[in-house]
């Protein structure tokens, strides 16, 4: 089983990911962003082509589409936190989504993804 980000992963990897629209969800160790691509039929291509790679992986996101918007959250269940699957899923996303965009409100959806790397947080 993947093992929980230690803190200095967490440093390495999460505070970058922050600079291209991921953030913190609340009260949970998990990553979150919502992209939003032209339409539809590229929002469910996108998800598609993503869950190839979950297959392949056997780790899966909890996402939620409503028209062009995908709505993701990234944790490790059998973890009960975020491990470097969450990571290696994270940037598969976001190598696949290409030119779509992010939500502009990130900070209304989520918390600050630097919150995931205080070892005080509750997870
Ligand atoms: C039995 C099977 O390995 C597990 O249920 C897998 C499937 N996909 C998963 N996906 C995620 N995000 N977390 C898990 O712990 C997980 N576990």
């Amino acid at each position: 089983m993947a093992d929980i980000l230690t803190p200095e992963e967490r440093r390495e990897h999460l505070i970058p990911m922050g600079e291209v629209g991921w953030g913190a969800v609340s009260g949970r160790d998990a990553i979150r962003k919502v992209y939003i691509f032209r339409d539809f039929v590229e929002a469910w291509g996108w998800m598609s082509r993503v869950a190839i790679w979950c297959e392949k992986w056997n780790h899966h996101p909890e996402w939620l589409n409503v028209y062009r918007t995908v709505d993701v959250t990234l944790t490790t269940h059998d973890a009960d936190g975020l491990t470097n699957l969450d990571i290696k899923l994270a940037k598969k996303m976001d190598a696949l989504a290409g030119a779509s965009t992010a939500a502009s409100h990130q900070s209304d959806l989520s918390e600050p993804i630097a919150c995931l790397c205080n070892p005080d947080a509750p997870r």
